[in-house]
């Protein structure tokens, strides 16, 4: 049987995990969605078929699985709306918010239960997810694998055995969609300005993108390599490569990064008044 698995929030996050699991198979009956206003949660009841609920408590009575998914800052009320419910009931708790700590979320909900710290991302909506995951020393072998499964069923899944990695997670994979998204719209602005049709440049650098990504997926080359096998000599991708390095795009990429997961940081400090 299924696992029945509750997801608190029903936003971007939880919208692109449950997508994605149902498109995999998972029975939308086994699923629930809870927010607190039904407005929201009824056109999701009739477009994929979820259970839902307003009431926290009441959805993970009989879940097997429950994950947390409203925003970091409104976690603690939530957590400790939860705490009873959780404390009798000791299902896998996974909590997908970026940058509160394991120990901050076990304060909240009583303490001790088998939690899973995980950073997922959007992608997972299309089933090309990318999740990095921490389980606290309350989670057993079964349980890992359980939370191994959910994730896998909308991507790919990495385990780090630090808990503090999930801040770099939450640089490389967790934020990472939206530089992609970034480069698309700079791209089909410079392509726009090159001639070319806005939708045009659009689906052209979009194209690119899946094909490169897929392509470093495959081979067994790295990417330099792979890079180095579009550039011809004197040719026209040398100049942009180039011009790239030149600007110091590695260097702001770097940059960007460091300042993502020092945010991730910052939030657990800002977060954390056990
Ligand atoms: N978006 C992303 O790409 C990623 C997000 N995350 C993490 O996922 C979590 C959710 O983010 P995201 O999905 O973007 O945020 P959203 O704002 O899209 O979703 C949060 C949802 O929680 C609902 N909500 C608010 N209060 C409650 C409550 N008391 N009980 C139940 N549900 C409630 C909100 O409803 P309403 O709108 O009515 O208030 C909303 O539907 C965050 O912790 C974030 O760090 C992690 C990785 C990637
Ligand atoms: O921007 C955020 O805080 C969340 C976490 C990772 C992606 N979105």
């Amino acid at each position: 049987m299924a696992s029945r698995v509750t997801f608190i929030g029903a936003g971007n996050m939880a919208g692109a995990i449950i997508g994605g699991m149902i498109d995999h198979g998972h029975p939308a009956a086994a699923i629930t969605a809870t927010s607190p206003s039904d407005e929201f949660l009824a056109p999701l009841r009739a477009r994929l078929g979820i259970r839902t609920e307003t009431d926290n408590a009441a959805a993970v009575r009989d879940a097997d699985i429950v994950v947390l998914a409203v925003k970091p800052q409104i976690m603690r009320g939530v957590c400790e709306g939860l705490r009873d419910a959780l404390q009798a009931r000791r299902p896998l708790v996974i909590s997908v918010a970026a940058g509160l700590t394991a120990d901050t979320l076990q304060t909240w909900l009583g303490g001790d239960l088998p939690l899973v710290r995980c950073m997922p991302n959007t992608p997972a909506l299309v089933g090309a997810g990318a999740a990095g995951m921490f389980a606290t020393a309350e989670v057993s072998a079964a349980q890992r694998d359980q939370a191994s499964e959910l994730l896998e069923a909308v991507g790919l899944v990495e385990w780090v055995e630090e808990e503090g990695l999930l801040d770099a997670v939450t640089a490389v994979s967790g934020s990472a969609p939206a530089y992609f998204f970034l480069m698309f719209e700079a791209m089909e602005e410079a392509g726009v300005k090159l001639g070319l049709p806005a939708e045009t440049a659009r689906r052209l650098a979009i194209q690119t993108a899946l094909g490169a990504a897929r392509m470093a997926q495959q081979s067994e080359f790295s990417p330099d390599r792979l890079k180095r096998n579009v550039m011809s000599p004197g040719g026209t991708t040398e100049r942009a490569i180039e011009h790239l390095e030149r600007a110091g795009l590695r260097q702001t990429l770097s940059e960007a990064m460091d300042a993502c997961a020092a945010r991730a940081r910052e939030m657990a400090s800002e977060l954390d008044q056990r």
